[in-house]
């Protein structure tokens, strides 16, 4: 049975069983739910026969723990050396470097039950889902990064980017670098599409879920007939890929040594009037006895692996925390 359970922030959770059909971005039904991978090539809409109230763990599919790769710290922070020492080679400012880190899961948790403490925990500052089919196993998460959204008179993104644990340890260049990375970038693709009466605001300090961020806004007015060509032309942003984007693409996919799946990619709703579309961030995969957690950093010449590690950690307890409460 496949299901859909979300919850988009500060509005109701909803809950739905049905069927995920394989489509591509260009060919969505208007109005709908979907979920992409990093690349897009892989892309399900949901088509719903029943909305529910509940589920149950024998309603979801779970993967095999051998259906992912796992690097240990070790070999992630060798991988990690590895990708730093390319960047010039390669012409790389900033990419993404990401991993996948494995929980027990105790096999007594329901599903639900972890779900609804997301929903309530992260209320109003996230996505927060559960995705499950034979196709693709089961995903949940808690993402707190738009893409775009809104209607064509109120029209929303977001450049988000740089992490700290604490709220006083003052930001680096570093941080600051590769935020404006995703705010130059964010910025050129919107004006490609001539939007109307684009106000940007300065980046300001964000909590979300156990870390904190750098956040700039963009709004906008958007004609709809627009909307499908900046999603792709946005998506990957310097949050999830890097700059130059291409090939920082290439490299993320030549370089990671495991397939981020829906990690990063584009999660969310979409309407002939409104848009809900987000990045696809803090977010896990449901195996039979493990959660795989997917958590990555932006990654410049200035980074310190160590730190960087512990940034992923830090980023894996904003779904942690909650799990395990
Ligand atoms: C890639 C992730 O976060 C992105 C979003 C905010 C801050 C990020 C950072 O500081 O590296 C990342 O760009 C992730 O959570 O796995």
């Amino acid at each position: 049975m496949a299901c859909l359970a979300y919850q988009l922030p500060n509005e109701e959770l909803k809950i739905y069983k049905g069927i995920w059909v394989e489509s591509d971005l260009e060919r969505l039904p208007e109005h709908c739910f979907f979920i992409t991978d990093f690349t897009k090539k892989k892309v399900f809409y949901f088509e719903e026969n029943e909305t529910t109230d509940s589920f149950s763990n024998a309603d979801l599919v779970f993967n095999k723990e051998d259906s992912v790769f796992v690097a240990n710290e070790k070999a992630y922070l060798n991988g990690l050396q590895y990708f730093i020492d390319g960047f010039e080679m390669f012409g790389i400012q900033k990419a993404i470097f990401s991993r996948i880190k494995l929980v027990d899961r105790e096999q007594i948790i329901e599903m639900e039950t972890v779900f609804h403490r997301l929903a309530k925990t992260y209320k109003n500052q996230a996505l927060v889902y559960l995705v499950s089919d034979e196709k693709f196993g089961t995903w949940m998460g808690a993402t707190p990064e738009t893409l775009l959204s809104g209607t064509e008179n109120a029209m929303n993104s977001m450049a988000l980017a740089g992490t700290k644990r604490s709220e006083k340890t003052a930001w680096t260049k570093k941080e600051i670098d590769e935020q404006q990375y995703v705010v130059d970038f964010v910025k050129d693709k919107i004006n490609e599409q001539s939007p109307e009466n684009l106000v940007i605001s300065e980046a300001r300090t964000v909590k979300k879920g156990a870390v904190y961020h750098l956040q700039t806004d963009y709004q906008f007015k958007l004609e709809r007939q627009k909307w499908n060509t900046l999603i792709q032309s946005l998506h990957p942003t310097p949050a999830v890929c890097g700059t130059p984007s291409d090939l920082a693409k290439d490299y993320i996919l030549s370089n990671e040594p495991h397939d981020r799946d829906f990690y990063t990619g584009l999660i969310g709703l979409k309407s002939q009037k409104e848009l809900a579309v987000y990045v696809n961030l803090r977010c896990m995969q449901v195996l039979e006895e493990h959660f795989a957690l997917y958590v990555g950093g932006g990654i410049t010449l200035s980074s310190d692996i160590a730190k960087e590690l512990q940034e992923t950690e830090d980023k894996s307890e904003t779904l942690l925390s909650v799990i395990f409460s």
